[in-house]
């Protein structure tokens, strides 16, 4: 569903990429998580994709079509994301309800030929809460608001950035097993950007793992289960997310 080939970002000509010759490759229906410490340039990665920086060398195909450099509105019904913090990426003045509409405002679509209410029952809020105002609603409230919101068009891929980890440790699990059941229900096609193991061991069938801007190694969930990692910054990583898990 997605390929990247030797994906390459710099910020400023002359400086050093902050992400070097990236090359992945997505099946359609399965969730990849790409994990690594902050800063190592996972965010950038699946912003290239998503068509928030066009300034990337290499390529992008979807679908076993290449991307242009300036996503177009075709794209958008087909690729959405979920962003960190569903309170900066919703609006203050809005209502649940407008916002969900949005989407299908921009893509010149009629404002009812989505049915709102059974959208937010499918991500388990109840339809009462449509009039009301980001700010009425919990954190995990919210993210179901920027879920739905990403469904709104029936994409086939969600790019999540890190979508648990400004929640309280109680709800993120929800969040997660939301993303899986929505996954498996529609067909989705998922890349999750995190810097937890353990949420990217929760959701996804396959994991690159970043450092300094390179993937280092690729394995799937089963072995990074049982902790056969190669990689000696893999190996890292999976002992700090162990110990943590120990003492939390
Ligand atoms: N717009 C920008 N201009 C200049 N440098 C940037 C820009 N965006 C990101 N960077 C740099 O690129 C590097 C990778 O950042 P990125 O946000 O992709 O990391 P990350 O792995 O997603 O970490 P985090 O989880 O903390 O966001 C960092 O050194 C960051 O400072």
């Amino acid at each position: 569903m997605i390929e990247i080939d030797n994906l390459t970002i710099r910020f400023g000509s002359g400086q050093r990429p902050v992400v070097r010759n990236v090359s992945l490759r997505i099946k359609r229906g399965t969730a990849f998580g790409l994990v690594g410490e902050s800063g190592c340039g996972k965010s950038t990665v699946l912003r290239a994709i998503s068509g928030l920086n066009p300034n990337y060398e290499g390529g992008i195909k979807l679908d076993g079509d290449m991307l242009g450099r300036q996503r177009d509105r075709q794209f958008f019904r087909r690729v959405q994301m979920v962003f960190q913090d569903p309170y900066g990426s919703l609006h203050p003045r809005k209502t649940i309800r407008s916002q969900l509409k949005e989407p299908l405002r921009n893509q010149g679509l009629a404002t009812n030929s989505v049915d709102i209410d059974a959208l937010l029952l499918a991500v388990g809020l109840d339809p009462s809460l449509t009039y009301r105002f980001p700010h009425q609603l919990s954190g995990g409230q919210r993210q179901r608001v920027a879920i739905a919101r990403a469904l709104v068009l029936n994409p086939a891929v969600l790019l999540l950035d890190e979508p648990t980890s400004a929640l309280d440790v109680s709800v993120q699990a929800e969040i997660l097993n939301l993303l899986e059941d929505l996954r498996k229900d529609r067909g989705l096609t998922y890349l999750l950007v995190s810097h937890d193991l353990a949420v990217v061991s929760h959701m996804c069938g396959r994991v690159a793992i970043m450092e300094a801007g390179e993937i280092v190694e690729e394995v799937d969930i089963e072995r990074l289960r049982k902790g056969a990692v190669e990689h000696g910054y893999s190996r890292h990583l999976l002992d700090a997310s162990r110990n943590y898990g120990k003492t939390h």
